[in-house]
């Protein structure tokens, strides 16, 4: 179990995390919030990184500088001569993984991301998907603590995003996982937990199911010319329809009973985001 107590970060006067409470059990944490919320910052005060200016990190009773940390930073940068063997060989060696285990590891981790057809492949011949894939797998090698992922899924393609989904669904890992994005679309069928970070402030830890009902009562679908026609402060969640366009809103006030709609996991994430829509 990973315990973080009171963690503050600025950078000069920019606040970018704000007394973070958390506790990482051994399951899969989704931690959703929009650009600048501080997720990046969060991860990298975990993986030691970067130094918090307040608080405490602290793995099974000791400091977490203690603990095996996998970690795919947003920018995961390879040395393009090595092959992509010989790259992740590098870091069994950082790992301290025995050389004996290291074939078997590496063959292993390229596996589960799809990637064995290319381990005698040079790092400059992987396109940026692969290179992401890549990254994810680093992050499996050796008996990790916790696995900390920023954007895992960016520059894949659906059905590299897929498979991600089905990696992580597929088992119990004996240690926390936490995935760091603004899409929810990626972590709602795959994360245990959802963690919303918002101004640098946690404004919610649950379920992914508990969290639309944030948005219950407050989803209505309008036609074009009714949208046009409101005034009050909502926010619109999306446009679909080809020819009859409905115009799905997040809102406060109450409208007609026949547009309201039950709510879904982005309805719920969104309305915590951006509402609420009246004065506080
Ligand atoms: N090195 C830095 N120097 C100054 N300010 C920074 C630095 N890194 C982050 N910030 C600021 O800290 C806040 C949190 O940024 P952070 O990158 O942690 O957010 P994020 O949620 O990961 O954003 P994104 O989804 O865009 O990656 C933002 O206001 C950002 O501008």
């Amino acid at each position: 179990m990973i315990t973080i107590q009171n963690i503050k970060k600025s950078y000069k006067k920019n606040v970018a995390l704000d007394d973070v409470n958390m506790t990482l059990e051994n399951k899969v944490y989704g931690l959703l919030g929009p650009n600048g919320s501080g997720k990046t910052t969060l991860l990298r005060i975990i993986s030691g990184l970067l130094k918090a200016d307040h608080g405490s990190i602290v793995f099974q009773d000791k400091s977490i500088q203690e603990a095996s940390i996998g970690y795919l930073p947003q920018k995961f940068g390879v040395f393009k001569e090595l092959s992509v063997y010989e790259q992740l060989e590098y870091y069994c060696i950082l790992k301290k993984i025995p050389q004996l285990q290291r074939k078997e590891s590496i063959q292993e981790v390229l596996e589960s991301v799809n990637l064995e057809d290319m381990i005698n492949r040079h790092c400059k011949e992987l396109s940026g998907g692969m290179v992401r894939r890549l990254g994810i797998a680093q992050t499996f090698l050796g008996n990790p603590d916790i696995i900390l992922l920023d954007e895992p899924s960016a520059g894949l393609d659906v059905e590299e995003r897929l498979r991600f989904k089905r990696i992580l669904s597929a088992k119990d890992f004996p240690f926390p996982i936490v995935i760091s994005t603004h899409i929810v679309e990626d972590v709602e069928s795959t994360c245990d937990i959802l963690i919303v970070l918002k101004k640098g402030k946690i404004i919610y830890t649950g379920t992914p199911e508990d969290i639309l009902n944030h948005a219950r009562n407050h989803v209505y679908e309008l036609s074009e010319k009714d949208y046009h026609s409101i005034s009050f402060p909502h926010y619109l969640v999306k446009i679909s329809g080809e020819k009859q366009k409905n115009y799905r809103i997040l809102c406060d006030d109450i409208l007609n009973e026949s547009w309201k709609r039950e709510p879904e996991i982005e309805d719920g994430y969104m309305y915590l985001v951006k509402g609420p829509f009246h004065e506080v």
